[in-house]
């Protein structure tokens, strides 16, 4: 059972789960968590290392599909509509709902292509110039293009590792998300990087529902509006990310951000 604040007003979910179990061959990593993610806002996902919160993460846009051993029970919807039917379309679905890993995985192709292969396949440009638009666009929204607009042509690989992140954020943008879901994004960066992908969070929430896994509460506090805490496979509670940081409902959230575990 998951505590939610009371006073956490309500908002359309853009994505509902509801009693959401996940597990690897007979081991249960996710149980019976439900939760109303909305959009425009930043939804934090924090907890113990091994308690299941880049599991969650995973079933939210099929991720999960890609290990042989994961199964998962409840239901997950985008918009009212269930993910896991056998109808959906699991391509649709990523590009939909774009992930970012914790290490920057830009393709071993140019910038320029990093950003176009997936506008192509999607078939969301018409042309050369529309592409270059679409590139163009979510390399500025990504605060990337300045950097790197003299050379396109470049490998994406020869990127630092605080601007590979930004290339793999913009490569996420350009097939026109509705959900990004973030693993850890900034572990692998020193802090000023991470302090660039921060304020990138701030500035595209606005327009799309993002859901960002953290071991650092200082990040959670920093680019979050709500947070869920995490415990043993189990939603302990989940508020606003002030209310979950200055007046935590649990005595396990209240152990966790006081440190006394983790
Ligand atoms: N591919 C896998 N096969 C089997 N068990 C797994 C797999 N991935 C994760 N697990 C197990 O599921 C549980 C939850 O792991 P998960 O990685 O989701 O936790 P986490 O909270 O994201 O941890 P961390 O903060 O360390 O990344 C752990 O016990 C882990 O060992």
């Amino acid at each position: 059972m998951t505590v939610v604040h009371p006073n956490l007003e309500v908002t359309d979910a853009k994505i509902r789960a509801r009693d959401v179990s996940v597990f690897y061959g007979a081991k249960k990593a996710i149980d019976e968590v439900s939760i109303d993610i909305p959009s425009k806002y930043v939804t934090a996902f924090i907890g113990p290392s091994g308690c299941g919160k880049s599991t969650f993460l995973r079933a939210l846009n099929r991720m999960n599909d890609t290990i042989p051993s994961a199964r998962v029970e409840g239901t997950i919807e985008l918009d009212g509509e269930d993910i896991y039917t056998s109808g959906m379309d699991v391509v649709q679905l990523r590009a939909r709902v774009g992930m970012v890993f914790q290490k920057p995985n830009p393709f071993p192709k140019t910038i320029y292509e990093n950003i176009a292969y997936g506008p192509r396949i999607h078939g969301l440009a018409e042309g050369k110039a529309e592409l270059d638009a679409i590139v163009e666009r979510s390399l500025k929204r990504a605060g990337l293009w300045n950097e790197v607009k003299d050379r396109l042509t470049d490998s994406g690989t020869a990127l630092s590792g605080g601007q590979q992140q930004r290339l793999c954020i913009a490569r996420a943008i350009a097939v026109d998300p509705e959900v990004i879901l973030m693993d850890e994004p900034c572990s692998a960066l020193d802090p000023i990087a991470t302090a660039k992908i921060e304020e990138l969070i701030d500035e595209l929430r606005g327009n799309y529902a993002i859901v960002i896994v953290t071991h650092s509460m200082q990040q959670a506090a920093r680019v979050s509006q709500r947070t869920a805490f995490f415990h043993l496979g189990n939603m302990v509670e989940y508020g606003r990310t002030s209310d979950i940081f200055t007046n935590p409902l649990e005595e396990r959230t209240k152990d966790y951000i006081t440190g006394r575990y983790g």
